[in-house]
């Protein structure tokens, strides 16, 4: 069996692979403006980073570069100490704030994953069946995914992010306009993901959903990290004043940390 689809089913493999990443001196610019500044970040392997922030802090250019889908200004983002590359890319695997699904049935998405991952034809059907469980999707398994709803697509996401066997997951806002049932679901999906070693790196606005999955906060303000650390350090006893301010509800317009 291909080493995509048995990840999926065994967690040995994964823990086995477990990836951090480093971020040193990262800059990102865009429209004249410096968009992340000097930003210095380890996403410890095996743990459940959660990175926070007011509106604009620059979450999603941060999450974008971890990945690589934006090249920075300067400064580098490092795999297992390495510059990140295609092999590296290819072992993280990102979710959107707004789903982005192919124009196909839902089984369709899921095994269209694994056929980019070169998994094949008769390896599929498994880890297919397997996903769509996991996911409680089996139901909706040959409708267009275009037509599922906000939290049904959502959970689709994460599952056809994971198919492929990732040791690292970014995740962007992926909860921010679902109900509590598909919250809980999306949040099971994650938690399942880490028990099976991989490394998990989300955004959120939702300070209980950051008490319940992080080990670890990092804390963006315009551009900086001006906070990071374990998360009940971090959320219990904030120490910058963006971080104090935000965690307790109420308005940071300084960008000063
Ligand atoms: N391509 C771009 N060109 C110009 N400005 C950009 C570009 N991409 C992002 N920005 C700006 O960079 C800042 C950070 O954007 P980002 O999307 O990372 O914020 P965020 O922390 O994810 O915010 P939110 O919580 O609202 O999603 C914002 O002010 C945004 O308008």
């Amino acid at each position: 069996m291909h080493e995509a689809a048995m990840n999926i089913q065994s967690g040995a493999e994964a823990v086995a692979r477990r990836t951090g990443l480093t971020a040193r001196g990262l800059c990102y610019d865009a429209g004249g403006k410096r968009l992340i500044d000097g930003m210095d970040i380890s996403i410890a392997a095996g743990r459940r980073t959660v990175v926070m922030g007011a509106n604009g802090a620059g979450k999603s250019v941060l999450l974008r570069l971890l990945h690589g889908i934006l090249s920075p200004a300067s400064g580098e983002v490092l795999c297992e100490g390495r510059p990140l590359d295609c092999a590296l890319r290819a072992r993280q695997a990102m979710v959107f704030q707004r789903p982005v699904l192919l124009r196909r049935s839902v089984r369709g998405n899921l095994a269209f994953a694994l056929a980019a991952k070169g998994v094949p034809r008769r390896d599929r059907g498994h880890a297919v069946a397997d996903a769509l469980e996991q996911a409680r999707l089996t139901h909706l398994a040959d409708r267009p995914a275009r037509v599922l709803s906000g939290g049904e697509q959502q959970r689709l996401a994460v599952a056809r992010a994971l198919i492929g066997g990732p040791d690292l997951l970014l995740l962007d806002e992926p909860t921010a306009s679902l109900d509590p049932g598909s919250t809980h679901a999306i949040e099971e999906l994650i938690q399942n993901a880490y028990q099976r070693g991989v490394t998990i790196v989300m955004v959120t606005h939702d300070a209980g959903q950051a008490r319940r999955i992080a080990d670890d906060v990092v804390f963006l303000n315009s551009g900086r990290v001006v906070e990071a650390g374990p998360a009940d350090q971090v959320l219990n006893a904030p120490q910058s004043n963006a971080a104090r301010a935000w965690l307790g509800g109420r308005l940071y317009l300084d960008s000063t940390p």
